[in-house]
């Protein structure tokens, strides 16, 4: 028995486990608890190996401190029953999967959800004795997603409640911004089957659903109200009509003030599936136009518009916005003009995104719309009683893109703060032959230095200190 034991253990293990019977008389002594021992620890020494590969790895001791972090959590996933509350601007956050290029890649998962709105980032560090330990930042938001979430989850709790706004006449804006790769075209556009999209999956198609099935109750089927879609991209402050071949448009504001984009095509849908259909026009114009450019759409920002007219009045619109990646944003190294023009141009307008939600949140009378074609071409959803945004934030997980994720989180902490501080000391320092003016801030938790750029000399520049959210 013995003897036929070992030879399936050689067979699955090979040489990998040695058992210290040898062949004949000693392997009489190798008892069946023996062997059952020998197969548990070659187990687990397999899985770590296919785990870290190298036992040696670094990242192995940051795994461990994560998952025994991950021990001490009480976690609260959000589920479909839970209550959807309503916000005039609400902020979610969204966890993708590891993908397999990471999981092959042996890389750790360095965000956990624990729900409640909240979402923990494990960020790695090192002390200058070379001791590793992790900084856990805990970031709130209004509802986080984890990494089973599905696009219906996510869609209930975010642009669901938004559709009702535009049958009251209002406007409702849906953005998911996030760094390249981190699931905003799959949480708007739809998921991924293979290189094809499942456009009916996405909160595009979940909201145009919602918004054929209000449009057919009896309150509304007696409004005359008619529903029209719009689909479009701004690359580099110029803006491509996704529905009419990517014809270059014009943004122009009229004599009222109104901002029209000029000769965009209004497609008037019958029903969700005709919406869909315009999707995956759309879509696939927006990728097939951008062969040359590499990660496609993450250079560009695409809207879709989904419009109530009543005898072509304009009676409520919700634009759903897949933002260009973040990181483009924060990517100065490139030489490239290219690259720089577009870094500056997505820097921009992500600001003015920034400056416009922070404005409507304060109820304030001046909204700064006109810091980029993208909040131009949003201006209505930024004024009048009845608008109402959802900002969701989507976040890779994986270590790598532990600065990316710290980035998008803190780019999207400062719209859940609904009391704004901030507090402003001009100190004059003189130092040599010039005086230099020092501003600090605390805008939501995050502290700013604002003063001189000393190289440079006449510009400003802001140096984010940390968040401090949690600690404030
Ligand atoms: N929640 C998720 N569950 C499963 N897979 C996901 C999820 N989110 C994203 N993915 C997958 O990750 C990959 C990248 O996602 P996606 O294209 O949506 O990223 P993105 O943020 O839109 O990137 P880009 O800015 O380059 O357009 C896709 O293959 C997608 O299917």
């Amino acid at each position: 028995f013995c003897g036929r034991a070992e030879m399936q253990w050689k067979y699955f293990w090979g040489d990998s486990v040695h058992l210290h019977g040898k062949e004949g008389l000693a392997i009489h002594l190798i008892s069946l608890r023996d062997i059952l021992e020998y197969m548990q620890i070659a187990i687990i020494q397999t899985e770590a190996a296919d785990f870290f590969g190298d036992t040696n790895r670094p990242n192995k001791q940051f795994f461990q401190m994560i998952e025994d972090f991950r021990e001490t959590l009480e976690v609260l996933p959000l589920s479909p029953s839970d209550t959807v509350e309503a916000h005039r601007i609400c902020v979610c956050v969204r966890k993708r999967p590891l993908n397999h290029k990471e999981v092959s890649k042996k890389e750790i998962d360095v965000v956990t959800i624990p729900g409640n709105g909240r979402l923990l980032v494990h960020e790695p560090k090192q002390k200058v004795d070379l001791t590793k330990y992790l900084d856990n930042q805990v970031f709130h938001f209004d509802y986080s997603f984890d990494e089973s979430s599905t696009n219906d989850l996510v869609y209930r709790f975010t642009a669901k409640p938004l559709v009702q706004t535009i049958f009251d006449g209002g406007m409702a804006t849906c953005f998911a911004y996030g760094q390249t790769g981190s699931g905003k075209t799959h949480t708007m556009g739809g998921d991924f089957s293979g290189k094809s999209q499942n456009s009916a999956k996405g909160i595009y198609a979940l909201a145009a659903q919602d918004v054929f099935t209000l449009l057919k109750q009896r309150r509304y089927s007696s409004q005359d109200l008619c529903p029209y879609v719009t689909f479009f991209e701004i690359y580099n402050g110029k803006v491509f009509d996704l529905l009419n071949k990517k014809a270059k448009l014009r943004v122009l504001e009229d004599e009222k003030q109104q901002v029209q984009v000029v000769g965009l095509q209004e497609m008037y849908v019958s029903c969700a599936e005709d919406v869909i259909k315009m999707i995956e026009m759309g879509s696939a114009c927006r990728t097939s136009g951008q062969t040359s450019a590499n990660a496609n759409s993450s250079r560009s920002h695409a809207i879709l518009q989904v419009i109530l007219r009543r005898r072509n009045q304009l009676h409520g619109k919700f634009s759903l916005v897949d933002l260009a990646g973040n990181e483009r944003g924060t990517d100065v190294s490139s030489n490239d003009r290219q690259t720089l023009v577009e870094t500056a141009e997505i820097n921009r307008s992500l600001l003015a995104l920034k400056e416009c939600i922070r404005s409507l949140g304060m109820d304030s009378h001046h909204i700064p719309f006109r810091m980029s074609k993208l909040t131009q071409v949003l201006r209505d959803s930024f004024i009048g009683e009845n608008s109402r945004t959802c900002m969701i934030a989507m976040v890779s997980p994986g270590m790598a893109s532990c600065d990316y994720t710290l980035n998008t989180l803190r780019y999207a902490d400062r719209y859940t703060q609904t009391h704004e501080w901030i507090v402003s000391i001009l100190l004059l320092i003189f130092s040599g032959k010039c005086f230099l003016c020092i501003s600090i801030l605390v805008i939501d938790g995050v502290l700013l230095i604002l003063g001189p750029d000393w190289e440079v000399g006449c510009h400003f520049r802001c140096i984010p200190f940390s968040c401090l959210s949690q600690k404030m």
